[in-house]
Protein backbone atom coordinates (compact mmCIF):
# COMPACT_ATOMS: atom_id res chain seq x y z
CA UNK A 1 0.00 0.00 0.00
CA UNK A 2 1.23 3.32 -0.73
CA UNK A 3 -0.78 5.53 1.53
CA UNK A 4 -0.12 7.15 5.20
CA UNK A 5 -2.93 8.20 7.37
CA UNK A 6 -2.18 11.54 8.65
CA UNK A 7 -4.39 12.96 11.05
CA UNK A 8 -7.47 10.73 9.54
CA UNK A 9 -6.93 11.55 6.13
CA UNK A 10 -5.12 9.15 3.19
CA UNK A 11 -2.40 11.01 2.12
CA UNK A 12 -0.77 9.62 -1.12
CA UNK A 13 3.43 8.46 -0.18
CA UNK A 14 5.41 7.30 -3.33
CA UNK A 15 3.06 5.60 -5.58
CA UNK A 16 3.79 2.10 -7.33
CA UNK A 17 1.84 2.66 -10.64
CA UNK A 18 2.86 5.69 -12.84
CA UNK A 19 0.39 8.11 -11.01
CA UNK A 20 0.77 12.16 -10.52
CA UNK A 21 -1.86 13.83 -12.17
CA UNK A 22 -5.34 12.58 -13.81
CA UNK A 23 -3.47 10.98 -17.05
CA UNK A 24 -5.01 11.60 -20.37
CA UNK A 25 -4.74 8.36 -21.65
CA UNK A 26 -7.14 5.96 -20.20
CA UNK A 27 -6.51 3.49 -17.64
CA UNK A 28 -8.72 1.02 -18.37
CA UNK A 29 -10.36 0.08 -21.78
CA UNK A 30 -13.55 -2.04 -21.90
CA UNK A 31 -14.29 -3.06 -26.02
CA UNK A 32 -17.29 -4.66 -27.06
CA UNK A 33 -17.86 -7.32 -24.26
CA UNK A 34 -20.21 -9.80 -24.89
CA UNK A 35 -21.76 -12.06 -22.11
CA UNK A 36 -24.81 -15.04 -22.89
CA UNK A 37 -26.26 -16.74 -20.06
CA UNK A 38 -27.34 -20.31 -21.61
CA UNK A 39 -30.41 -21.26 -19.67
CA UNK A 40 -32.67 -24.07 -20.25
CA UNK A 41 -35.27 -21.75 -21.19
CA UNK A 42 -33.26 -19.71 -24.11
CA UNK A 43 -30.16 -17.92 -24.34
CA UNK A 44 -29.97 -14.59 -22.49
CA UNK A 45 -27.57 -11.64 -23.63
CA UNK A 46 -26.32 -10.25 -20.39
CA UNK A 47 -23.62 -7.88 -21.81
CA UNK A 48 -24.09 -6.38 -25.28
CA UNK A 49 -21.21 -5.15 -26.66
CA UNK A 50 -20.17 -2.94 -24.27
CA UNK A 51 -17.78 -0.18 -24.24
CA UNK A 52 -16.36 2.75 -22.25
CA UNK A 53 -12.82 3.99 -21.05
CA UNK A 54 -12.23 5.15 -17.86
CA UNK A 55 -8.73 7.33 -16.72
CA UNK A 56 -7.00 6.80 -13.39
CA UNK A 57 -7.95 8.70 -10.90
CA UNK A 58 -11.62 9.14 -12.62
CA UNK A 59 -14.57 7.68 -11.23
CA UNK A 60 -17.51 6.35 -12.78
CA UNK A 61 -21.06 5.32 -11.10
CA UNK A 62 -22.69 2.47 -13.09
CA UNK A 63 -26.58 2.33 -13.16
CA UNK A 64 -29.48 0.70 -14.00
CA UNK A 65 -32.63 -1.48 -12.92
CA UNK A 66 -32.48 -4.79 -11.26
CA UNK A 67 -31.15 -7.01 -13.81
CA UNK A 68 -29.61 -4.67 -16.13
CA UNK A 69 -26.18 -6.53 -16.11
CA UNK A 70 -24.22 -4.61 -13.92
CA UNK A 71 -23.08 -7.29 -11.82
CA UNK A 72 -22.35 -9.56 -15.03
CA UNK A 73 -20.30 -6.18 -16.62
CA UNK A 74 -17.94 -6.55 -13.20
CA UNK A 75 -17.64 -10.64 -13.27
CA UNK A 76 -16.95 -10.46 -17.10
CA UNK A 77 -14.66 -8.13 -16.69
CA UNK A 78 -12.70 -9.96 -13.55
CA UNK A 79 -13.65 -12.82 -15.89
CA UNK A 80 -15.37 -14.32 -13.19
CA UNK A 81 -18.96 -15.76 -15.08
CA UNK A 82 -19.40 -18.83 -14.24
CA UNK A 83 -21.81 -21.33 -16.60
CA UNK A 84 -24.20 -21.35 -17.61
CA UNK A 85 -22.98 -18.12 -18.47
CA UNK A 86 -20.21 -17.79 -20.85
CA UNK A 87 -17.80 -14.49 -22.55
CA UNK A 88 -18.53 -14.45 -26.13
CA UNK A 89 -16.27 -11.53 -26.67
CA UNK A 90 -14.98 -7.92 -26.21
CA UNK A 91 -11.60 -6.64 -24.54
CA UNK A 92 -11.00 -5.23 -21.07
CA UNK A 93 -7.57 -3.81 -21.42
CA UNK A 94 -6.12 -2.28 -18.76
CA UNK A 95 -2.92 -0.31 -19.06
CA UNK A 96 -1.92 -1.51 -22.16
CA UNK A 97 -2.90 -5.43 -21.20
CA UNK A 98 -5.76 -7.04 -22.25
CA UNK A 99 -7.26 -9.36 -20.16
CA UNK A 100 -9.17 -11.23 -22.02
CA UNK A 101 -5.61 -12.61 -23.77
CA UNK A 102 -4.34 -13.75 -19.65
CA UNK A 103 -3.88 -17.09 -19.31
CA UNK A 104 -5.38 -18.45 -16.44
CA UNK A 105 -2.36 -18.15 -14.26
CA UNK A 106 -1.74 -14.56 -15.42
CA UNK A 107 -5.09 -13.89 -14.97
CA UNK A 108 -5.19 -15.03 -11.09
CA UNK A 109 -2.01 -12.58 -10.50
CA UNK A 110 -3.99 -9.18 -12.19
CA UNK A 111 -6.66 -10.01 -10.20
CA UNK A 112 -5.80 -7.64 -6.82
CA UNK A 113 -2.96 -6.01 -8.79
CA UNK A 114 -4.31 -4.83 -11.77
CA UNK A 115 -7.71 -5.00 -11.33
CA UNK A 116 -9.56 -5.42 -7.80
CA UNK A 117 -13.32 -6.88 -7.44
CA UNK A 118 -15.19 -5.72 -4.05
CA UNK A 119 -18.29 -8.15 -4.76
CA UNK A 120 -21.96 -7.36 -3.72
CA UNK A 121 -22.40 -8.82 0.02
CA UNK A 122 -18.57 -8.63 0.08
CA UNK A 123 -18.64 -8.04 4.35
CA UNK A 124 -20.78 -11.49 4.22
CA UNK A 125 -18.01 -13.29 2.78
CA UNK A 126 -14.93 -12.85 5.18
CA UNK A 127 -14.04 -15.84 6.77
CA UNK A 128 -15.82 -16.25 10.26
CA UNK A 129 -13.21 -18.54 11.77
CA UNK A 130 -10.30 -16.99 10.75
CA UNK A 131 -8.36 -13.31 11.57
CA UNK A 132 -9.22 -10.62 9.41
CA UNK A 133 -5.23 -10.19 9.71
CA UNK A 134 -4.98 -13.96 8.17
CA UNK A 135 -7.32 -13.37 5.65
CA UNK A 136 -5.58 -9.99 4.40
CA UNK A 137 -2.06 -11.94 4.61
CA UNK A 138 -3.55 -14.86 2.50
CA UNK A 139 -4.62 -12.43 -0.35
CA UNK A 140 -1.10 -11.06 -0.55
CA UNK A 141 0.66 -14.45 0.00
CA UNK A 142 -0.77 -15.49 -3.12
CA UNK A 143 0.32 -12.74 -5.01
CA UNK A 144 4.09 -12.19 -3.36
CA UNK A 145 4.60 -15.30 -2.60
CA UNK A 146 8.23 -14.18 -1.95
CA UNK A 147 7.42 -11.02 0.25
CA UNK A 148 8.77 -11.68 4.02
CA UNK A 149 6.17 -12.27 5.99
CA UNK A 150 6.65 -9.10 8.64
CA UNK A 151 6.90 -7.01 4.92
CA UNK A 152 3.11 -8.53 4.06
CA UNK A 153 1.80 -8.17 7.94
CA UNK A 154 2.95 -4.27 7.77
CA UNK A 155 1.22 -3.72 4.31
CA UNK A 156 -2.08 -5.49 5.61
CA UNK A 157 -1.81 -2.63 8.48
CA UNK A 158 -1.02 0.35 6.59
CA UNK A 159 -4.07 -0.85 4.12
CA UNK A 160 -6.29 -1.05 7.44
CA UNK A 161 -4.98 2.41 8.49
CA UNK A 162 -5.87 3.48 4.83
CA UNK A 163 -9.41 2.93 5.49
CA UNK A 164 -9.36 4.09 8.88
CA UNK A 165 -9.70 1.18 10.92
CA UNK A 166 -7.40 0.71 13.86
CA UNK A 167 -4.48 -1.42 13.23
CA UNK A 168 -5.82 -3.76 16.60
CA UNK A 169 -8.70 -4.82 13.54
CA UNK A 170 -5.63 -7.12 12.59
CA UNK A 171 -6.56 -9.40 15.60
CA UNK A 172 -10.03 -9.62 15.43
CA UNK A 173 -12.58 -11.85 13.76
CA UNK A 174 -15.33 -10.34 11.24
CA UNK A 175 -18.29 -10.94 13.72
CA UNK A 176 -16.01 -9.16 16.15
CA UNK A 177 -16.78 -5.41 13.77
CA UNK A 178 -19.72 -3.38 12.72
CA UNK A 179 -21.33 -3.35 9.02
CA UNK A 180 -19.60 -0.64 8.01
CA UNK A 181 -16.37 -1.60 9.69
CA UNK A 182 -16.46 -5.15 7.35
CA UNK A 183 -16.94 -3.28 4.65
CA UNK A 184 -13.96 -0.85 4.96
CA UNK A 185 -12.17 -4.80 5.60
CA UNK A 186 -13.01 -5.85 2.38
CA UNK A 187 -12.17 -2.15 0.61
CA UNK A 188 -8.62 -2.50 2.77
CA UNK A 189 -8.15 -5.73 0.92
CA UNK A 190 -9.38 -4.62 -2.54
CA UNK A 191 -5.97 -2.05 -2.44
CA UNK A 192 -3.60 -4.56 -0.96
CA UNK A 193 -1.50 -4.17 -4.00
CA UNK A 194 -2.39 -0.85 -5.56
CA UNK A 195 -4.67 -1.77 -7.97
CA UNK A 196 -5.46 0.19 -11.26
CA UNK A 197 -8.98 -0.34 -11.77
CA UNK A 198 -11.05 -1.14 -8.59
CA UNK A 199 -15.09 -2.22 -8.90
CA UNK A 200 -16.91 -2.07 -6.26
CA UNK A 201 -20.41 -4.19 -6.38
CA UNK A 202 -23.02 -1.99 -4.08
CA UNK A 203 -20.34 -1.24 -1.53
CA UNK A 204 -23.00 0.49 0.71
CA UNK A 205 -26.17 -1.94 0.39
CA UNK A 206 -27.58 -3.02 4.08
CA UNK A 207 -25.68 -0.36 5.19
CA UNK A 208 -27.20 2.67 7.50
CA UNK A 209 -26.93 6.19 5.51
CA UNK A 210 -24.47 7.45 7.83
CA UNK A 211 -22.04 4.57 7.52
CA UNK A 212 -22.96 4.15 3.52
CA UNK A 213 -21.61 8.24 3.71
CA UNK A 214 -18.48 6.90 5.75
CA UNK A 215 -18.13 3.93 3.54
CA UNK A 216 -18.07 6.10 0.69
CA UNK A 217 -15.93 8.84 1.83
CA UNK A 218 -13.59 5.89 2.84
CA UNK A 219 -13.53 4.54 -0.96
CA UNK A 220 -13.00 8.34 -2.33
CA UNK A 221 -9.74 8.88 -0.14
CA UNK A 222 -8.48 5.55 -0.94
CA UNK A 223 -8.82 6.39 -4.63
CA UNK A 224 -7.18 9.48 -4.67
CA UNK A 225 -4.58 8.02 -2.82
CA UNK A 226 -3.71 5.19 -4.90
CA UNK A 227 -5.03 7.47 -7.99
CA UNK A 228 -7.04 4.10 -9.52
CA UNK A 229 -9.76 4.32 -11.98
CA UNK A 230 -13.23 3.15 -10.06
CA UNK A 231 -16.20 2.04 -11.02
CA UNK A 232 -19.07 1.81 -8.22
CA UNK A 233 -22.30 -0.17 -8.97
CA UNK A 234 -25.11 0.63 -7.09
CA UNK A 235 -28.88 1.54 -7.27
CA UNK A 236 -29.04 4.79 -4.80
CA UNK A 237 -28.68 7.59 -7.79
CA UNK A 238 -28.67 10.18 -5.20
CA UNK A 239 -25.81 8.65 -3.48
CA UNK A 240 -23.65 7.86 -6.48
CA UNK A 241 -24.25 11.72 -7.95
CA UNK A 242 -21.93 12.93 -4.60
CA UNK A 243 -19.11 10.72 -5.19
CA UNK A 244 -18.55 10.04 -9.11
CA UNK A 245 -17.63 12.15 -11.49
CA UNK A 246 -19.18 10.37 -14.53
CA UNK A 247 -22.38 8.05 -14.93
CA UNK A 248 -23.27 5.10 -16.88
CA UNK A 249 -26.60 3.85 -17.46
CA UNK A 250 -27.36 -0.10 -18.38
CA UNK A 251 -30.72 -0.98 -19.39
CA UNK A 252 -31.19 -4.55 -21.20
CA UNK A 253 -27.46 -5.52 -21.29
CA UNK A 254 -26.25 -2.39 -23.56
CA UNK A 255 -24.84 1.29 -22.03
CA UNK A 256 -27.62 3.51 -23.28
CA UNK A 257 -25.88 6.74 -21.84
CA UNK A 258 -22.77 7.57 -20.56
CA UNK A 259 -22.35 11.40 -19.17
CA UNK A 260 -20.16 13.43 -16.29
CA UNK A 261 -22.90 13.99 -13.49
CA UNK A 262 -24.01 17.36 -14.11
CA UNK A 263 -24.87 16.54 -17.73
CA UNK A 264 -26.42 12.99 -16.23
CA UNK A 265 -28.67 15.27 -13.30
CA UNK A 266 -29.58 18.73 -15.56
CA UNK A 267 -29.92 17.02 -18.83
CA UNK A 268 -30.14 13.56 -18.90
CA UNK A 269 -30.78 12.79 -22.73
CA UNK A 270 -31.49 8.85 -23.16
CA UNK A 271 -35.61 8.35 -22.08
CA UNK A 272 -34.62 6.01 -19.61
CA UNK A 273 -31.86 8.13 -17.77
CA UNK A 274 -34.79 10.98 -17.62
CA UNK A 275 -37.24 8.46 -16.26
CA UNK A 276 -34.62 7.14 -13.88
CA UNK A 277 -33.73 10.80 -13.10
CA UNK A 278 -37.36 12.33 -12.41
CA UNK A 279 -37.95 8.68 -10.21
CA UNK A 280 -35.63 10.82 -7.69
CA UNK A 281 -37.85 12.30 -4.71
CA UNK A 282 -37.66 15.86 -4.77
CA UNK A 283 -39.05 18.86 -2.50
CA UNK A 284 -40.32 20.05 -5.87
CA UNK A 285 -42.20 16.38 -6.53
CA UNK A 286 -43.20 15.55 -2.58
CA UNK A 287 -45.69 12.68 -2.39
CA UNK A 288 -45.70 11.99 -6.12
CA UNK A 289 -44.15 8.64 -6.68
CA UNK A 290 -42.73 8.66 -10.24
CA UNK A 291 -41.95 5.23 -11.42
CA UNK A 292 -41.49 4.03 -14.60
CA UNK A 293 -44.32 2.35 -16.60
CA UNK A 294 -43.79 -1.45 -17.38
CA UNK A 295 -41.76 -3.77 -16.26
CA UNK A 296 -37.94 -4.16 -17.37
CA UNK A 297 -38.35 -6.62 -19.89
CA UNK A 298 -36.62 -10.93 -20.33
CA UNK A 299 -33.39 -11.04 -21.68
CA UNK A 300 -34.72 -14.19 -23.05
CA UNK A 301 -37.27 -12.50 -25.18
CA UNK A 302 -36.41 -8.37 -25.66
CA UNK A 303 -38.34 -6.36 -27.91
CA UNK A 304 -37.54 -5.79 -31.13
CA UNK A 305 -35.53 -2.73 -31.99
CA UNK A 306 -34.59 -0.44 -29.17
CA UNK A 307 -35.18 -2.73 -25.81
CA UNK A 308 -36.53 0.24 -24.02
CA UNK A 309 -39.25 1.68 -26.91
CA UNK A 310 -42.26 -0.39 -25.19
CA UNK A 311 -41.55 1.58 -21.68
CA UNK A 312 -40.31 4.68 -23.75
CA UNK A 313 -42.25 8.03 -23.33
CA UNK A 314 -40.56 9.23 -26.46
CA UNK A 315 -41.06 6.45 -28.79
CA UNK A 316 -40.94 6.26 -32.51
CA UNK A 317 -42.01 4.67 -35.33
CA UNK A 318 -38.58 3.55 -36.11
CA UNK A 319 -37.78 2.37 -32.31
CA UNK A 320 -39.71 -1.06 -32.89
CA UNK A 321 -37.96 -2.19 -35.79
CA UNK A 322 -34.07 -0.34 -35.78
CA UNK A 323 -31.80 -1.11 -32.48
CA UNK A 324 -29.99 2.32 -32.22
CA UNK A 325 -26.22 2.49 -31.81
CA UNK A 326 -24.37 4.40 -29.14
CA UNK A 327 -23.67 7.69 -30.61
CA UNK A 328 -20.90 10.74 -29.62
CA UNK A 329 -22.72 13.73 -29.12
CA UNK A 330 -21.03 17.19 -28.82
CA UNK A 331 -19.56 17.67 -25.66
CA UNK A 332 -18.30 13.86 -25.76
CA UNK A 333 -21.47 12.43 -24.03
CA UNK A 334 -22.48 8.72 -25.46
CA UNK A 335 -25.66 8.24 -25.97
CA UNK A 336 -27.82 5.21 -27.78
CA UNK A 337 -31.05 6.31 -28.87
CA UNK A 338 -33.07 7.30 -32.32
CA UNK A 339 -34.14 10.52 -30.82
CA UNK A 340 -30.20 11.83 -31.50
CA UNK A 341 -29.49 10.10 -35.02
CA UNK A 342 -28.13 13.12 -37.14
CA UNK A 343 -27.04 15.05 -33.87
CA UNK A 344 -23.95 12.90 -32.90
CA UNK A 345 -20.53 13.56 -33.74
CA UNK A 346 -20.10 9.98 -34.33
CA UNK A 347 -20.84 6.64 -33.65
CA UNK A 348 -19.00 4.84 -29.97
CA UNK A 349 -18.22 5.50 -26.58
CA UNK A 350 -16.65 7.78 -24.67
N1 LIG B 1 -26.34 -17.50 -13.30
C1 LIG B 1 -27.19 -17.02 -14.22
N2 LIG B 1 -27.92 -17.83 -15.00
C2 LIG B 1 -28.75 -17.35 -15.93
N3 LIG B 1 -28.94 -16.03 -16.19
C3 LIG B 1 -28.26 -15.18 -15.42
C4 LIG B 1 -27.36 -15.59 -14.41
N4 LIG B 1 -26.84 -14.50 -13.82
C5 LIG B 1 -27.39 -13.43 -14.45
N5 LIG B 1 -28.24 -13.83 -15.41
C6 LIG B 1 -28.97 -12.98 -16.35
O1 LIG B 1 -28.22 -11.80 -16.54
C7 LIG B 1 -29.01 -10.65 -16.29
C8 LIG B 1 -28.17 -9.62 -15.63
O2 LIG B 1 -27.90 -10.01 -14.30
P1 LIG B 1 -26.97 -9.13 -13.35
O3 LIG B 1 -26.86 -9.85 -12.05
O4 LIG B 1 -25.72 -8.80 -14.06
O5 LIG B 1 -27.85 -7.80 -13.20
P2 LIG B 1 -27.65 -6.57 -12.21
O6 LIG B 1 -27.91 -5.35 -13.01
O7 LIG B 1 -26.33 -6.66 -11.54
O8 LIG B 1 -28.81 -6.79 -11.17
P3 LIG B 1 -28.85 -6.42 -9.60
O9 LIG B 1 -28.89 -4.93 -9.53
O10 LIG B 1 -30.12 -7.07 -9.13
O11 LIG B 1 -27.62 -7.00 -8.98
C9 LIG B 1 -30.20 -11.13 -15.47
O12 LIG B 1 -31.35 -10.45 -15.86
C10 LIG B 1 -30.33 -12.59 -15.84
O13 LIG B 1 -31.23 -12.70 -16.94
Amino acid sequence: MNVTLVQGVVQPRVPIHSVGAMAAEPILRVRNLEVTYYTDSGRAKALDNVSFTLKAGEKLGMVGESGSGKSTLALAMMRMIKPPGRIEGGQVIVGDTDLMSLDQEGMRKARLSRIAYIPQGAMNSLNPVMKIGAQMMDAVKSHLPDEARPAIEARCKRALQSVDLDASVFKMFAHELSGGMKQRVCIAIGILLDPDVIIADEPTSALDVVTQRQVMETIDNVQKAINAAVILIGHDMGLMAQFVDRVAVMYAGRLVEMSTVREMFTDPKHPYSRALISSLPSLDNKGVFQGIPGLAPSLLRLPSGCAFHPRCASVMPTCSTIRPEAQILPGGRSVTCHLYDGEALHEGRT
